[in-house]
């Protein structure tokens, strides 16, 4: 079983997501080592990338402001090395398959390995394009965490059974942002996928609440929430740790009210 995938064995996890260098450096390390404080299991760091296709306006606008702050993908690695001198907590990064296919994938999953980087998210990388990135995946030890969504279909059985690390379970159509209503047939999405693999699910897309958070942790293995965070990073600027804390800890604290309950799947 992956590291990523025996986080989830005893508890809920909580993965929350950061855009790195928004809006500068030391604020993002500041910020990964904030969210390792309070409570989060996984951290998702987002490489800014210029044609974010999946997100919504929040974390377009993150985007940009690390753009202005000069970031590039060797900026991006230096702040998990300065943020890996605080935390081990594990780390995915959400990117953009662009990013990983001009770097190489060889090279990059090498790198991931050296920053001690569990698992890749890439959005925009389809479950047949996969095998491309599978030999240095595998070399490296790094999970490829597959997305499967309210319209994935018949393609879920073969997703799930290939997957690793978790599954990330998008809970809506649509791009990230924060909502108020998510698919409503989402409980059976999870079980449908259980059928499948016993890797962990966990839900993201729109969560934005304890409330929600909680009831989302008892849909599945685990809960991500990025908009909110970044609003926070946003509003708050280089104060933002203290905040992006407080909120993850009330996030971690309503998910493990969902743990005390059994799951009403
Ligand atoms: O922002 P939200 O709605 O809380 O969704 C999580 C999300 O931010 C993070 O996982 C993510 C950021 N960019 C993405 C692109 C595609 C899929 C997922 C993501």
């Amino acid at each position: 079983m992956s590291n990523l995938a025996n986080i989830f064995k005893n508890h809920k996890a909580f993965i929350p997501f950061v855009v790195a260098d928004d809006p500068d450096f030391d604020t993002t390390v500041a910020n990964i080592v904030a969210l390792a404080e309070g409570g989060a299991d996984i951290v998702e760091v987002g490489i800014p990338f210029s044609d974010p296709i999946a997100d919504g306006p929040v974390i377009q606008s993150a985007d940009l402001r690390a753009f202005a702050a000069g970031v590039r993908t060797k900026t991006v690695f230096e702040i998990v090395e300065a943020a890996r001198k605080q935390t081990d907590v594990p780390i995915v990064f959400l990117t953009y398959l662009n990013i990983v296919f001009k770097y190489g994938y060889e090279a990059f999953c090498k790198k991931c390995h050296e920053l001690a980087i569990s698992g890749l998210v890439i959005p925009d990388m389809p479950y047949e394009s996969k095998a491309e990135i599978m030999p240095a995946a595998n070399k490296y030890g790094i999970d490829i965490i597959p997305l499967i969504t309210p319209t994935s279909g018949h393609r879920i059985e073969k997703i799930a059974k290939d997957a690793s690390g978790f599954i990330y379970v998008v809970s809506s159509l649509g791009i990230t942002g924060e909502r108020n209503e998510f698919f409503n047939g989402l409980k059976d999405l999870v079980a449908e996928i259980k059928q499948y693999t016993d890797v962990p699910t966990a839900i993201g897309f729109g969560v934005h609440t304890p409330e929600q958070a909680k009831e989302m942790a008892t849909i599945a293995d685990g809960v991500i929430i990025g908009s909110a965070i970044v609003d926070i990073v946003d509003k708050q600027k280089q104060n933002a740790p203290e905040a992006v804390e407080k909120f993850t800890k009330s996030i971690r604290s309503a998910i493990n009210e969902s743990n005390t309950r059994k799951a009403t799947v």
